[in-house]
């Protein structure tokens, strides 16, 4: 594709008019869409760019849209009600079969007048503008396409779009890279760049390093859209990998063991890379009651929840006596949403971490903070749970054989094994229950009896 079809193009007046009635139906059904459950009243529009010139076979559109819906914003939310969504959409005469899966509707007036509108990261032609306007570092109206200038981007790559179960989406481009676009977009530094960039340029290989990043620059912010990193090829994820292992009755402590030094590695790495602090007496105090408000607002959402509350609560007061004992930890950038289907290991064996965007329904500015490693311990203290109770096979003793594991690898690396400070341990792996109950109660329901198994077992005083 030769550069010149790039151009820097406003939208035609009246796009967003004539797709608003197709995306309050289409926009709501996808699996990205965060607001379910809150009817959408209609959209605004935020940026809309031409990325092609239009033609009769092909129109291509890169916009952020915000959805309002029907409740009012919470008291102390920003201002603007809704969240903001980046889509890619494409406008042809009709849609071929193979476009069927993306198509948004028909549209009957404006500017795409009897034209069929579609996700367009489903077709090779746009997915390949990205890539190339990535390549060249193009700058089309408020949208900047950066790339690290020491990693080549080869033109020809044959993009994909991946199937698997995402909060997001991501083109594959010929097994050597892989576009994540951003589906939810918030203004400000994003996590999801921000760290794979702080550790490929701290040289920890632990992570894929970005090769290119898309963000939008509007009323003086900005806005990351997406991260194009290499493509492990072949890998299987930690998650899937677990539950295969499970079936087949087979031990995964070397593999939990490896997961853990590569933990250590990627948290040695950050705390390298950017700021630590230290949590005193305060910090603490504050870190114990915002877990304390967390299993509140959990159990008021999950009533199943409740009985288990005076007792999980204990957890969090133990950190808090802890605090009034004078000793101090170190906070650090962490990885914020560890668990096994965020580790990617290589045919050759080798783990990678993904995906550092953290907690997604947290607001960024949580999601930035530094905060103790054993929050990313414990996730994956909980994944291995989680896989144990997932699998149709019981394997006794599988979860604690791999926990044990994980932590002995960690220290291994890092010097200092997780289990010996048991309060915070047992403080963090317990407000990770309670995030888990609420996230599956939202999600997933089926899925509520793996948490609340741990929610029981956390419960339990340990025998003395
Ligand atoms: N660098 C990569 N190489 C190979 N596969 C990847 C890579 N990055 C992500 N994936 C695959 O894409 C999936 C989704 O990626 P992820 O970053 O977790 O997206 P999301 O935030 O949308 O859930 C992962 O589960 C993994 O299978
Ligand atoms: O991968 P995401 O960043 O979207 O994380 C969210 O979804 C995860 C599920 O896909 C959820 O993880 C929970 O389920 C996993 C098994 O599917 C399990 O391995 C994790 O331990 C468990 O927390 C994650 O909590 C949520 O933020």
């Amino acid at each position: 594709m030769s550069e010149a079809v790039i151009r820097t193009v406003t939208s035609p007046p009246g796009l967003l008019a004539s797709l608003d009635p197709l995306l309050r139906d289409w926009l709501p059904r996808q699996r990205w869409f965060a607001g379910k459950g809150r009817p959408v009243t209609g959209f605004s529009l935020v940026a809309a760019t031409e990325l092609l010139p239009s033609d009769a076979r092909l129109g291509l559109y890169h916009v952020l849209v915000r959805a309002h819906h029907q409740l009012a914003p919470a008291p102390g939310a920003a201002e603007e009600p809704g969240d903001c969504y980046q889509l890619l959409i494409g406008a042809r005469e009709a849609l071929p079969p193979r476009l069927a899966p993306a198509l948004i509707g028909h549209v009957t007036e404006g500017p795409l007048a009897g034209r069929t509108a579609y996700d367009a990261l489903y077709d090779t032609r746009p997915a390949e503008v990205l890539l190339e306007a990535l390549r060249t570092g193009a700058r089309i109206g408020g949208l900047r396409f950066e790339r690290e200038p020491d990693q080549e981007i080869r033109t020809g790559l044959v993009p994909r779009l991946m199937t698997a179960e995402q909060s997001n989406s991501s083109v594959v481009y010929g097994d050597t890279f892989i576009l994540k676009l951003l589906r939810r977009i918030v203004p400000g530094i994003n996590p999801d760049l921000e760290l794979p960039l702080a550790l490929a340029r701290e040289g920890c290989p632990r992570v894929p390093a970005p090769a290119g990043w898309m963000v939008a620059d509007l009323a003086g912010r900005s806005w990351v859209l997406g991260v194009l990193q290499p493509y492990v090829q072949g890998a299987t994820d930690g998650w899937e990998l677990a539950l295969r292992e499970l079936a087949k009755g087979e031990d995964f402590t070397a593999e939990a063991r490896a997961l853990g030094r590569a933990t250590a590695e990627v948290h040695t790495a950050l705390a390298r890379a950017l700021p630590t602090v230290t949590l005193g007496h305060g910090q603490l105090r504050q870190l114990a009651d915002g877990m304390i408000e967390r299993l509140d607002e959990a159990a008021h959402a999950v009533p199943l929840l409740r009985p288990y509350v005076p007792a999980l609560r204990t957890a969090f007061t133990a950190l808090g006596d802890l605090a009034a004992e004078g000793r101090t930890w170190t906070a650090q950038r962490v990885h914020g949403d560890l668990h096994l289907g965020q580790c990617l290991r290589s045919p050759s064996g080798r783990w990678s971490l993904i995906d550092f965007e953290g907690e997604p329904a947290k607001p960024l500015a949580e999601r930035r903070m530094p905060q103790p490693p054993v929050r990313d311990i414990a996730g994956m203290l909980r994944s291995f749970d989680y896989a144990a109770h997932s699998a149709d096979a019981s394997v006794p003793g599988w979860a604690d054989s791999c926990r044990a594991a994980y932590c002995t690898g960690y220290a291994e690396v890092a010097g200092s094994d997780p289990r010996t400070d048991p309060v915070m341990l047992r403080a963090h792996e317990t407000d990770k229950a309670v995030y888990e109950v609420l996230y599956e109660a939202r999600h997933r329901s089926d899925w509520l009896a793996v948490p609340l198994s741990a929610v029981r077992r956390l419960s339990t005083p340990e025998p003395a």
